[in-house]
């Protein structure tokens, strides 16, 4: 990306907008350690969370170095310094169906103060960033959610579901394969080295995955300043599957707390574990699920169809306590956006796209190639003939765009109308992906 995202001003419309309420909206250049020192804490604020520690705070502007930092201050409160809201975006790398990763608009750390909240700042912000992400040339715009009420009047759609499982290790008894290759516990900074690579392999099939920053993997490895997260606290262990040829295939984070009267009933917390293929997937679970003094397994961020079940003898051990939308996306640019993709089935479809902000407002050609690549041109007049014509809101076409959407399921709930016989049947079998959208992450 050649223009400075990071300098994008924000629109004349959204600071006047600010003004109009005595508040004042900026942006926080990295140079400006002190400005950015009290943003994060104000991040903090915003999200309940402990006053970052001064180690802490250097880990972060660091971590935020490369980001656009966004924030409002009310400069009649007491404490001027403190921005009552944040905003904090960067580009950054999403997998999509069975192509290249897309360059997205990731935005997080949007807070507004309990005192200043309801009153059309996040909206401003949300607003602001849309359109700054269109100057920066992403196409479509993205976040995971503490909410899922929040973010479908900006025109984004859930598309990726997290889900934390929990395992009774006791009697869930492996029947899945056992692969010749070897597990192996290795350092934290073996780790750091081939944690991102065997990462980047799994990512580019897995859509709705997006890159992980060095600060994430510090997090998961527990190398950041202390965290008030008890299981953050115990020591990571780090765990390395090599296939048969000694290659890196899969690497697994967790930690084990237990009662120190009870040492047999531990807790394991996998906090990460990412696979290459499907042995390394088979060999670190059956690794995990074998551990002696351990009788629960907490595994959060996991996909909400793991095939963990089906390799025990108990299937029932293994429950999902959680599912939830994690990943949100918002399409700026329809045509680059769909054209970034592949496709399950060549079809023709004409989309009649309704966004209430007024950025992709319109009626898009969609053709899809034989081979699954696709092209859209601007369409007026009549519906083509055979294709396929629906019309649907942006955020819906964000709910789709992975993949992991039915919609003929959006056509049942009334969100997705179909102007010709099974057209959502049609949009369906093109759209479907075989790999189920998922985000490990938070960003
Ligand atoms: C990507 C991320 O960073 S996810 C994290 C989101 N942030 C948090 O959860 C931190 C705690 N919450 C907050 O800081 C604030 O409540 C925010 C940022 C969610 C909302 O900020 P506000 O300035 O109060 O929102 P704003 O006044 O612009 O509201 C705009 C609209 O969203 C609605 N809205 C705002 N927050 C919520 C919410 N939590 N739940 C439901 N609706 C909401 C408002 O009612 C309003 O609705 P309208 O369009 O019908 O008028």
């Amino acid at each position: 990306m050649s223009i400075d995202f990071a300098r994008i001003p924000h629109s004349a419309a959204a600071v006047d907008n600010l003004a109009t309420s005595g508040l004042r909206l900026s942006l926080i250049p990295k140079e400006d350690t002190l400005g950015r020192a009290a943003w994060l804490q104000a991040d903090a604020q915003g999200f309940h969370e402990a006053e970052h520690s001064p180690a802490k705070v250097t880990e972060l502007l660091e971590a935020c170095a490369p980001h656009r930092v966004t924030g409002v201050w009310d400069d009649s409160a007491e404490r001027a310094g403190l921005p009552i809201a944040t905003a904090r975006s960067w580009p950054m790398a999403l997998s999509v169906p069975g192509a290249t990763p897309v360059t997205a608009w990731a935005i997080s750390s949007v807070t507004v103060a309990p005192t200043h909240r309801r009153r059309g700042i996040a909206r401003t912000l949300l607003t602001s960033e849309l359109l700054t992400a269109r100057e920066a040339g992403c196409s479509i715009a993205m976040l995971t959610v503490t909410e899922a009420t929040i973010y479908g009047r900006y025109g984004f759609g859930p598309a990726a579901w997290a889900a934390r499982w929990e395992i009774a290790t006791a009697g869930a008894n492996w029947v899945g394969s056992r692969p010749a290759g070897r597990v192996q516990f290795i350092t934290a900074e073996s780790a750091l080295r081939s944690g991102p690579e065997v990462y980047e392999r799994a990512r580019a099939a897995t859509p709705g995955e997006v890159e992980l920053s060095p600060y994430w993997w510090k997090v998961l490895l527990g190398l950041n300043s202390a965290s008030t997260d008890e299981a953050a606290n115990s020591t990571v262990r780090a765990v390395r599957y090599d296939d048969e040829d000694g290659v890196a295939q899969g690497i697994a984070f967790y930690t084990v707390t237990a009662d120190e009267q009870v040492m047999a009933n531990g807790t394991l917390t996998l906090k990460f574990l990412v696979s290459a293929t499907d042995d390394a997937y088979a060999a670190l679970w059956q690794f995990l699920i074998e551990i002696d003094l351990v009788c629960t397994i907490n595994a959060p961020l996991r996909a909400v169809d793991e095939p963990l079940p089906w390799q025990l003898r108990d299937g029932r051990a293994a429950h999902k306590v959680g599912e939830r939308d994690h990943l949100w996306l918002r399409i700026i640019d329809v045509p680059a956006t769909l054209t970034a993709r592949r496709y399950s089935h060549p079809d023709e479809f004409l989309l009649t796209i309704t966004d209430t902000l007024g950025l992709a407002n319109g009626n898009v050609l969609l053709t899809i190639a034989e081979d699954g690549s696709a092209t859209t041109c601007a369409h007026t007049g009549a519906v083509p003939h055979g294709a396929a014509h629906l019309t649907l809101t942006i955020a819906d076409l964000g709910s789709l765009y992975l993949g992991g959407v039915n919609a003929e399921t959006l056509a049942s709930a009334g969100r997705l109308w179909e102007h010709t016989p099974h057209a959502a049947a049609r949009l369906e079998r093109s759209f479907h992906s075989t790999v189920t959208p998922r985000t490990g992450s938070w960003f």
